[in-house]
């Protein structure tokens, strides 16, 4: 495996190659490892490296309150203010820190969704079209479920591994739900629980590294298992400057990137980016020319456009007389409110998901007034919640370039009264299970790691930057596979659906390949 973080710095070994993959993410990783089997040569390049695995993984203090992963640049708000956003510059993108929950979208979510403040748009093709797809991705990252359970789940047949089940602590609230007649399920989860499986079940995975690779993360299941078939090339520490094209614009070319301190232009036959929502829409828009003076197969104005990060809550329901003893704690979501609404607000609320258990210094940061052996005390007797309401796509939220280049972001949440309601809700129902204290509160513009849309997938080139396929509509051999197609955020979490159009894409990169075959051959990468 090529690893550019020991010795003199080592490019890529050709000048050439059939197709070019910008960031090794759940988008970039997955299409890699499709790829490696299909007869073409990839190179895949990531700005990162691989994330050490160290003590220091499992370690809350050195996660939460020294932001010892965090290596994003900072971006910017409308205002100019600075802010570090929620974003892992990794082999494995940020999947290396994910909860590695693996859901499906509901059938639903393919098709036009009504909501009080608007329409949530259909995609280009429907869940059925799409289903195979969820399937060989639930494969590939081991994903453990319970098809029994959560009536909103659009499958009949088992999940490749059972679900894991809950720890008592867990239950109780499951039996606790039940009684008052909402549906706990189990949350469908990609960690190696099988027989001999390397997951231990720990406190320190959502939101952490695994230190033992046992979570289903890109890295691990498709970067490596890619690179080891031989072919597919891995080139870390490379960040992509810009996509090129030739004259008319029509094509791309390749990519000019800087390796450590050399810049360097590589030639493929097909390009896809896939460097997450912001930085994708980034790329494009850097990657102007005379032939896409707006940015990059821009010529419908929508790329950086519809910026969707999800209406996002913590929930935090302490019961001081009760130990949570949970170690492995997120493992129950309630879709009860996900299609539906309540009398005062008859539209979808939204989705509600256990998180991994809270620690005292996981939360230090956002309460730095209080002692941390009380946020350990409140902490030890709480039961903690992610609760997220669909956002709606909106032109004017949007990823745009500063005068000196940096990510600037517009954002204004929508369709938060679902959410507000959502919240309520969701209060009294903690309450009722034994609850007393409940705690909740949104989040802000940095923390982003559901973002989508920036550069959606449609049928209309006027409204959209890419096909049903994923491929630009202004520039016929340039795909983009991260979140970045979604036309809309679908209220739940959004990795398998990425993983699995990756696998989905790849069908069409491989077939287009054939009809384009007898590119140039491999040579030294040029300097520029
Ligand atoms: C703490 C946390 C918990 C999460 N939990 C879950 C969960 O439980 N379930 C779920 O479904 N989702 C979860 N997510 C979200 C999930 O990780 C993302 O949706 C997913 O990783 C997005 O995939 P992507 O391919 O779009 O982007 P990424 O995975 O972010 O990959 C983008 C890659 O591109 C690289 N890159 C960027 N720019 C360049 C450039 N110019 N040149 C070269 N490389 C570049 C980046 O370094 C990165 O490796 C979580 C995210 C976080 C941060």
């Amino acid at each position: 495996m090529r690893d550019a973080s020991v010795g003199e710095p080592t490019g890529p070994s050709k000048h050439s190659y059939d197709v070019v993959i910008v960031g090794s993410g759940m988008g970039g990783g997955t299409l890699a490892y499709a790829l490696a089997d299909s007869g073409v040569d990839v190179l895949l390049i990531e700005r990162g490296d691989f994330l050490p695995q160290e003590k220091q993984n499992w370690s809350p203090q050195e996660v939460f309150e020294g932001h010892r992963y965090a290596n994003a640049e900072q971006w910017y708000d409308t205002e100019g203010r600075p802010f570090s956003p929620g974003t892992y510059y990794y082999v494995g993108g940020n999947t290396k820190l994910y909860g590695s929950s693996l859901v499906r979208f509901r059938r639903e979510d393919f098709q036009s969704t009504q909501h009080e403040a608007g329409e949530s748009p259909e995609w280009p093709f429907s869940y059925d079209d799409f289903a195979p797809y969820y399937a060989r991705a639930e494969q590939v990252y081991r994903v453990h479920g319970d098809h029994n359970d959560d009536p909103t789940l659009p499958r009949d047949e088992p999940f490749p591994y059972p679900a894991i089940g809950h720890e008592p602590p867990v239950q109780e609230a499951a039996d606790a739900l039940r009684r008052l007649g909402y549906t706990p399920s189990n949350i469908p989860l990609g960690i190696d629980l099988r027989e001999g499986g390397g997951c231990i079940r720990c406190r320190t995975c959502d939101g952490f590294p695994c230190r033992v690779l046992a979570k289903s993360d890109a890295d691990v299941r498709c970067v490596r298992p890619a690179v080891a078939s031989g072919t597919v090339e891995l080139l870390t520490n490379a960040y992509v400057e810009q996509v090129l094209t030739d004259d008319t614009g029509k094509q791309a070319t390749g990519v000019r990137l800087r390796h450590r301190r050399t810049e360097l232009v590589v030639e493929a036959a097909t390009v896809v980016v896939s460097c997450g929502a912001v930085n994708s829409a980034a790329l494009l828009l850097r990657s102007a020319n005379p032939a896409h003076p707006d940015g990059l197969a821009n010529s419908s104005g929508v790329v950086g456009r519809n910026y969707m990060v999800h209406n996002n809550s913590i929930m935090v329901g302490i019961n001081p007389l009760k130990k949570n003893t949970a170690e492995f704690q997120k493992t129950l979501y309630l879709n009860d409110f996900y299609t539906h609404g309540t009398a005062d607000h008859p539209y979808p609320l939204g989705h509600v998901q256990l998180i991994g258990k809270l620690q005292g210094e996981m939360i230090k940061g956002q309460r730095p007034l209080i002692p941390k052996w009380a946020l350990s005390q409140a902490t030890a007797r709480s039961i903690d919640w992610w609760l997220f309401t669909e956002d709606l796509p909106d032109p004017d939220n949007r990823v745009t370039l500063t005068a000196d280049g940096n990510i600037q972001i517009a954002w204004t949440p929508n369709n938060t009264r679902a959410h507000e309601v959502l919240v309520r809700e969701m209060r009294k129902i903690l309450r009722k299970i034994g609850y007393p204290f409940v705690f909740s509160e949104g989040t802000g513009i940095e923390v982003n790691s559901h973002q989508a849309g920036t550069v959606r997938a449609g049928t209309d080139p006027t409204t959209s930057v890419l096909d049903a396929d994923c491929r630009a509509h202004d520039v016929h051999n340039l795909y983009v596979v991260d979140s970045s197609f979604f036309p809309s955020l679908p209220v739940m979490n959004p990795a398998l659906s990425i993983a699995a159009n990756a696998f989905r894409v790849a069908e069409a990169i491989t077939a287009q390949h054939r009809t384009t075959a007898g590119r140039t051959s491999p040579a030294e990468p040029t300097s520029v």
